[in-house]
């Protein structure tokens, strides 16, 4: 049998046309994720992925209505949410169950056709901001709200989160938060989307599985974990202290660090930016400024970049967000790329199975249980 990759490092497992990076740049269908950031709305960018092409004004028209026309969650899935002692469930394992159960109120959640696919797909990108405000309000003690018709993904979701209409700086941050996190090619969460559809289960079952890979710490999971560093280091002066002793202890600093970069996540840039605005804005500049600090000696010591967890956490902290929706935030945004995957994947299906090499034991007797050790 051929050698085996630890991590499947540098394997190509598949041919895709959603997004690309090559040389550190990053493309979604050929646009690089700079144009997208500064030029297009979430909206945009989720019909970019799923048809290939930057809508026309009418199509995103009726792009923005039919995912306006279905953000209600079934009030069964709210109950659901309601039922939990919710200060022991962490907000992605709530989504995670909540994006299962939404198959059970879907009369087409196994109908197999492309078309179907295609409404499961918008019902889900739909809901699944509807989902994550829901839970966070309820875990206040508070009912969720309901969607509004008139109101962008991102307002929509800020608006469903707080019960009150945002600014304009809110929406702008958590659109380009929403358009930086979209796709991102082979990732860990994407490529288990892709196994588990690949054996024909469907399209729930795929963001289901999708959700649990992103909530670990070495993936989604770090952003939460970058805002929980950066308040254990609690003023400017400990950072490189706090970093130096870590490293010492070969422990990771979440944040940094990325399979695929090497000089630098083409990512991290833009929320930098967004996180020196917002902290400056909020009064709460310490944040980024020990964030560059952190940056700066990492890069130095360890020649690893930041990436895309890095600084999207102190630019949701500044939003006011809780730090464990962070990762929820991540997931309503990939959930477009993941369902872009999912529908090229059975577009052109394989079932996906590697080898493992086998390096247990050779071959043994078998023993009785009563002449056992
Ligand atoms: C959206 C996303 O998923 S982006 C990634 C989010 N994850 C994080 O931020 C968690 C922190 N980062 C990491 O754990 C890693 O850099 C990963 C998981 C992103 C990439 O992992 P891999 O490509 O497998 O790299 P691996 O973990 O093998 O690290 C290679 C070397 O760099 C070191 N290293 C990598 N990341 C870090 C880090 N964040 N802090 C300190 N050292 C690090 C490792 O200790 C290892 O050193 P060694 O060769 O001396 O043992
Ligand atoms: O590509 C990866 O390995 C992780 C990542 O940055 C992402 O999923 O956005």
């Amino acid at each position: 049998m051929t050698t085996t990759t630890k991590g499947l490092e540098g394997v190509v497992a598949s041919q895709s046309s959603i997004s690309s990076i090559i040389d550190d740049q990053l493309t979604y269908v050929g646009y690089t994720i700079d144009d997208l950031t500064e030029n297009a709305s979430f909206e945009e960018v989720v019909y970019l992925l799923w048809h290939k092409k930057l809508p026309n004004q009418a199509e995103l028209d009726g792009f923005k209505k039919e995912l306006a026309e279905n953000m209600e969650v079934p009030q069964g899935i709210i109950d659901h949410l309601k039922s939990y002692d919710v200060t022991k469930v962490h907000p992605m394992a709530a989504l995670r169950t909540a994006v299962s159960m939404l198959a059970v109120y879907d009369d087409e959640a196994d109908v197999m056709d492309p078309e179907a696919n295609k409404r499961k797909a918008i019902r889900l990108q739909a809901k699944i901001g509807t989902i994550v405000a829901a839970f966070a309000r309820i875990r206040k003690g508070l009912e969720p709200v309901s969607p509004r018709k008139d109101l962008s993904y991102a307002e929509n979701f800020l608006y469903m989160l707080n019960g009150k209409e945002p600014n304009e700086i809110e929406v702008e941050a958590i659109d380009k938060a929403l358009v930086l996190h979209a796709d991102h090619e082979l990732n860990a969460s994407t490529f288990t989307a892709r196994v588990c559809v690949a054996t024909l289960s469907d399209v729930y079952s795929g963001i289901t599985a999708a959700i649990g890979a992103l909530k670990g710490p070495l993936h989604g999971g770090a952003n939460e974990n970058v805002m929980k560093m950066l308040l254990e280091i609690g003023e400017e002066e400990n950072a490189i202290p706090y970093v130096e002793k870590k490293l010492a202890n070969k422990e990771k600093i979440m944040g940094m660090g990325h399979r695929v970069y090497r000089k630098g996540d083409p990512r991290a840039k833009h929320l930098k930016e967004m996180s020196r605005q917002l902290t400056k804005l909020t009064g709460q500049e310490k944040w980024y400024n020990m964030s560059v600090k952190i940056e700066e000696y990492i890069k130095e010591k360890k020649g690893l970049p930041a990436n895309v967890d890095f600084y999207s956490a102190s630019v949701y902290h500044c939003l006011g967000i809780e730090h464990d929706l962070f990762t929820p935030i991540f997931a309503v945004s990939r959930t477009s790329g993941w369902l872009a995957h999912i529908l090229e994947q059975y577009a052109d299906n394989r079932l996906i199975r590697p080898r493992a090499e086998y390096v247990g034991p050779g071959k043994r007797e078998f023993v009785p249980i009563a002449n056992r050790d």
